[in-house]
């Protein structure tokens, strides 16, 4: 390919994290992450006042010693793990055809600065790749939306392709199986849980078509076009799809939903409500899989790997195990190269 010839630009966008865990930059991320619209899909006055008054001053301080147990000495894994699965992309594409830029949602580094640096090289086309597996309006369709409010004001608009959910790539599976067998090597277990992170109910019901989703195992036990981009739907799919791969006997398996924020209700079962349950029949050993994130973070490494193992091992388990994520591993390396070179 001639070296004059324009390159197709790819951005790269995980969710965001605090600068550091200093108790205001935490409370800076959460304003700005929970003041978009489609994560508290409240109308502007009561989400102000809900994020203003209420969870950035009391839930701060809480999550800032949370993010103390989480950050190493390369800072948060979300932010260093993105960066290295960015630099091991950039080395797997052509370089004469690809451009690859990372940000994040909220904080840094913006969409925006992302954007300006592909719109700076003259890409003729820019790919969008959302690193949620599952579509959400909280997360992919945010994505889309800042991005779409960025590129607004521009001349001269691209063509931009977003990549909507990837949920049944065969290495996105591949690469999770390959983690569990890993795991599997070393130990038995009961029960393979699967929890991923939870969405208010309305949020489904909002995108539910011809209100196809009852957030039943009726609906969302099917992956189908009336279901396709229901994010309840898609999680039990991701299950499935690990699941059969590992070849893991299907009464063993469980699909749940955590980090469950004020008390309107989320989707279900919720991961603490399960652990309950696997524990009042007996169930001691359970390996983990979290797969609606592609990176450790907050949501994996304390919440599921500490605070709901504390609860397990409270109530009788003996062992609760926590894949790791994909993070910047080679066979989801591949999968994301794929993903990007059948969108170009
Ligand atoms: C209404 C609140 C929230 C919705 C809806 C929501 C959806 C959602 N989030 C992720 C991925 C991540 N969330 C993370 C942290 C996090 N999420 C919320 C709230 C909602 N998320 C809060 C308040 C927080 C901050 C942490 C805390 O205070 O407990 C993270 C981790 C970030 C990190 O820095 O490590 C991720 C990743 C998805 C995939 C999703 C919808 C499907
Ligand atoms: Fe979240
Ligand atoms: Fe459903």
């Amino acid at each position: 390919m001639s070296k004059n010839k324009a390159k197709i630009g790819v951005l790269l966008v995980n969710l965001g994290t605090p600068d550091s865990t200093a108790t205001g930059d935490v409370r800076k991320y959460l304003r700005e992450f929970l003041m978009d619209g489609r994560v508290i899909d409240f109308p502007f006055i009561p989400r102000w006042a809900l994020v203003n008054l209420i969870i950035a001053p009391f839930r701060a301080p809480k999550s800032a010693h949370e993010y103390r147990k989480l950050f190493t000495e390369r800072g948060s894994p979300l932010m260093y793990h993105t960066v290295d699965l960015t630099e091991k992309l950039i080395k797997v594409l052509d370089p004469e055809k690809y451009h690859v830029e990372f940000a994040m949602r909220y904080q840094t580094p913006s969409i925006e600065q992302g954007l300006e640096k592909l719109n700076k090289a003259n890409v003729k086309k820019i790919i969008v790749l959302p690193l949620f597996p599952q579509y959400a309006s909280a997360t992919n369709g945010s994505v889309v939306d800042k991005v779409m409010e960025i590129a607004r004001t521009w001349q001269i608009i691209p063509n931009i392709t977003f990549i909507n959910n990837f949920v049944d790539h065969p290495l996105f599976v591949e690469a999770w199986a390959e983690l569990g067998k890993e795991m599997m090597e070393k130990e038995e277990y009961d029960t393979y849980l699967f929890s991923y992170h939870g969405l208010p109910e309305r949020q489904i019901r909002k995108g539910s078509v011809d209100g196809y989703c009852q957030l039943s195992d009726k609906c969302c036990g099917n992956y189908t076009k009336k279901n396709q981009f229901c994010y309840r739907g898609q999680c039990f799919h991701t299950t499935r799809l690990i699941a059969a791969k590992l070849g893991l006997p299907e009464d063993k398996v469980v699909t749940c939903f955590q980090s469950r924020l004020g008390k309107d209700p989320w989707i279900k079962p919720y991961t603490e409500d399960l652990i309950k349950e696997l524990s009042s029949k007996g169930v001691k050993k359970v390996l983990v899989f979290s797969p609606a994130f592609v990176a450790d973070c907050l949501e994996t490494t304390v919440e599921v790997g500490e605070e709901y193992k504390e609860q397990f091992e409270e109530l009788g388990g003996e062992k609760w195990d926590l894949v790791p994520s994909l993070n910047s591993r080679d066979t989801w390396v591949a999968c994301v190269k794929d993903l990007v070179e059948e969108n170009s």
